[in-house]
């Protein structure tokens, strides 16, 4: 079966975007884990799949991370997915209703390019990212091997562990992401954020994301990030966001307020893939 695809990316995050309105699709996770290998398949952080819109929202959006796991938000994917339907004329519309496995988002095209996307009101809560603790805090401590850490745990649609470090440039996401991700006070898993704050309105930041390690940015852990910089009193209500892919810039004016995230999209090339030939790209 031929696929015709779109590879895009959302200042670094890549995605692969299927147009699943005008072609039949049906991707197991290991096909998408197979599509994911950057050196036998096509290579991306995430794959994005378009579809009608079940109720009356104008798109459905689903979005699997590289290990072929299906989760519930994607900000960087959800800008990506803007510029899809209008390169691929399947709207018009300056702003939209998505679909999402956790409700609907609103993303708005700006005038000069770049995608505005009301992210939803962050949930802080610890059964509602899930996360093992049973009383509401701000920070809370979590043990990883012999050390433990200071995180924010929030929800932003996914879920999220924000941790402030001293330099990013040092901080330790390969080794510990990994064991944040995994830790079994989550059991959704999460991703893993660390963050530099450099003044009241700007930040750097790293992610070492669920189901596809770390990544050039991550748009709901920058929105992530904000929360928690301004929960904690370091941040004001709008913040620039600098990740190793680019900027993002972030907007929360508080609780029960929806979290607002600007920054570009950009498509790379179109492909189709003969999905016949993926098996023989298996390494085992
Ligand atoms: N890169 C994304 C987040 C993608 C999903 C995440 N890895 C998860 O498992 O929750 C973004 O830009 O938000």
């Amino acid at each position: 079966m031929k696929l015709k695809f779109t590879k895009m990316h959302g200042v670094g995050n890549d995605f692969v975007v299927i147009d699943a309105i005008s072609q039949s699709v049906s991707l197991s996770p290991e096909v998408i884990r197979q599509l994911a290998d950057r050196h036998l398949g096509i290579g991306f952080d995430q794959l994005l799949l378009v579809e009608r819109a079940r109720g009356n929202a104008d798109f459905r959006y689903r979005i699997f991370n590289a290990d072929g796991g299906e989760v519930e938000q994607c900000g960087n994917g959800a800008r990506c997915f803007v510029r899809f339907v209008h390169d691929h004329g399947l709207t018009d519309q300056q702003t939209i209703r998505v679909e999402t496995i956790r409700g609907i988002i609103t993303p708005t095209l700006e005038e000069n390019g770049e995608i505005t996307v009301n992210m939803g009101i962050p949930r802080l809560d610890p059964a509602e990212v899930p996360f093992t603790a049973q009383q509401r805090a701000l920070t809370y401590p979590l043990q990883i091997d012999d050390h433990s850490v200071e995180i924010t745990v929030l929800s932003m649609g996914n879920p999220h562990a924000v941790q402030i470090v001293p330099d990013i440039e040092l901080a330790p996401v390969a080794g510990e992401g990994p064991m944040i991700e995994s830790h079994p006070a989550f059991p959704q898993r999460v991703n893993a954020g660390y963050m530099q704050i450099i003044d009241r309105s700007h930040i750097r930041l790293r992610v070492f994301e669920r189901g596809a390690g770390e990544t050039m940015a991550c748009g709901t852990g920058a929105c992530a990030a904000v929360v928690s910089g301004i929960l904690r009193g370091v941040l004001d209500n709008q913040v620039l966001v600098s990740m190793r892919g680019g900027d993002l810039r972030i907007c929360w004016l508080g609780e029960n307020q929806p979290v607002w995230m600007t920054g570009p999209a950009v498509t790379v090339f179109e492909g189709v893939i003969d999905l016949r030939d993926s098996g023989q790209r298996r390494r085992d």
